[in-house]
């Protein structure tokens, strides 16, 4: 029986991880939920798994769900109610399925209470990949990807020495806009944007794989990850979204993890591992799929890729820029404030206008986010 905490437990992640859960209940006990606003999902969770403890983004929400949640169990609420749902005692993994970099001091306070971490929430170790990797080490906490890309790669290394790790190739499907040209992306709509061919997903991760800031995310978060070098990670576009990424060895023999594009399968291997349990997902057939696609990454079709890359690079405040000013630039887009290339001229001019700084510790890393924010809502 492991006692699992879900950060943001209403959200495409966090309702996939509860389906996992549901799955296979005698694995599991469900210890904490948090929601933002979604008050409704979040007291018909808590009816179904009953955990101790709740949050919720505010006090007002935290009000109403202390009225209408079974008694006995504890409602918390804002930045400090989350960081207390991640370290309270009962939990032995924390799934982190909340969106963005607000995700950070609840994963910091989780890895601090010795909880294995499933870590969905990507925009953590890139705005901080220093500080949240180091602090897992020293506490001897285990980082196991929910994403399916690192999950694939973690799970074709299995152990292996990363020395003898080549290359490892990130598969990216080349989002909504996959078959448009940039010309044909002036006047996207929004509803166009959130149209993924492959995979069902949360606003903000659809629209940063439409930019391909998903998949610059994800590079950075790969980096951090299996602590390789920007030179040793490549992306490559491959639009069936089957294999999930693959490994290159230094003998040249290549090992890749291939699936149908479901996450409940990368959510249940973080939550079982070392083990595997069945799934109620569908089989792969390669025979009625027939064919896989691939094709090289076009780094001017997809200029917000190499930008992360150079943040990547560049490492100390740019990442923890490009993620803060992607994350406004991507809310902007979805409020109808700017159009769907705006976002990459949001993520140029910031970074532009950043001179790169040491980040060593959680107070720097807030101040350049509140600064990256505060040019991106402005441009
Ligand atoms: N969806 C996917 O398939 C994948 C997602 N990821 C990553 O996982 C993370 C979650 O993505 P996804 O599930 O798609 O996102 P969703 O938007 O579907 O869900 C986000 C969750 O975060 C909560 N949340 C949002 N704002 C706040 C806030 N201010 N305070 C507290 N909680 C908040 C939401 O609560 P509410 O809805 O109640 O407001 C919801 O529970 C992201 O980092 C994404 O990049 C990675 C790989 C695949
Ligand atoms: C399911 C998942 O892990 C997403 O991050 C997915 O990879 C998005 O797909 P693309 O970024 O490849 O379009
Ligand atoms: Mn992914």
């Amino acid at each position: 029986m492991k006692n699992i905490t879900i950060l943001g437990s209403t959200g495409s992640i966090g309702t996939q991880t509860l389906d996992v859960i549901a799955n296979d209940p005698e694995r599991y006990r469900v210890v904490g939920l948090s929601a933002g606003s979604n008050l409704a999902l979040l007291i018909e969770q808590a009816k179904q798994f009953r955990p101790s403890v709740v949050c919720l983004a505010n006090k007002e929400l935290a009000e109403q769900a202390k009225a209408e949640l079974p008694s006995g169990i504890q409602v918390l609420y804002g930045e400090e109610g989350l960081v207390e749902l991640a370290a309270n005692a009962d939990a032995d993994v924390v799934v982190t399925a909340i969106v963005g970099s607000r995700g950070l001091p609840a994963t910091l306070a989780a890895i601090e209470a010795g909880k294995t971490i499933a870590l969905a929430n990507k925009e953590t170790l890139v705005t901080a990949g220093h500080i949240v990797m180091e602090r897992a080490r020293q506490k001897g906490v285990s980082v196991i990807p929910v994403d399916s890309e690192h999950s694939a790669i973690f799970q074709c290394l299995n152990g292996e020495d990363v020395k003898s790790l080549q290359q490892l190739t990130l598969t990216a499907s080349g989002g909504s806009f996959r078959d448009r040209t940039r010309d044909q992306l002036a006047g996207v709509t929004v509803a166009e944007a959130l149209n993924h061919p492959n995979w069902s997903m949360g606003a903000k991760i659809t629209i940063d794989s439409a930019t391909m800031v998903n998949k610059g995310l994800e590079v950075i978060e790969a980096r951090w990850l299996f602590d390789v070098t920007y030179d040793q990670i490549k992306v490559l576009i491959h639009p069936e979204s089957i294999i999930h990424s693959f490994v290159e060895f230094n003998d040249n023999s290549v090992i890749a993890q291939l699936g149908l594009p479901d996450m409940r399968v990368p959510i249940q291997y973080a939550l079982t591992y070392p083990e595997r349990r069945s799934t109620p997902t569908g089989r792969l057939d390669l025979a009625a799929i027939g064919k896989l696609h691939f094709r090289e990454m076009d780094f001017a079709r997809y200029p917000c890729l190499k930008l992360a890359f150079e943040c990547g690079r560049a490492g100390q405040s740019a990442p923890t820029v490009f993620n803060a000013a992607n994350e406004v630039a991507v809310a902007r887009f979805l409020n109808g404030e700017i159009d769907f290339l705006g976002i990459e001229r949001v993520l140029e001019r910031v970074l532009e206008r950043h001179s790169v700084t040491a980040v060593n510790d959680l107070q720097a890393i807030a101040e350049v986010d509140a600064w990256a924010r505060k040019e991106a809502a402005v441009i």
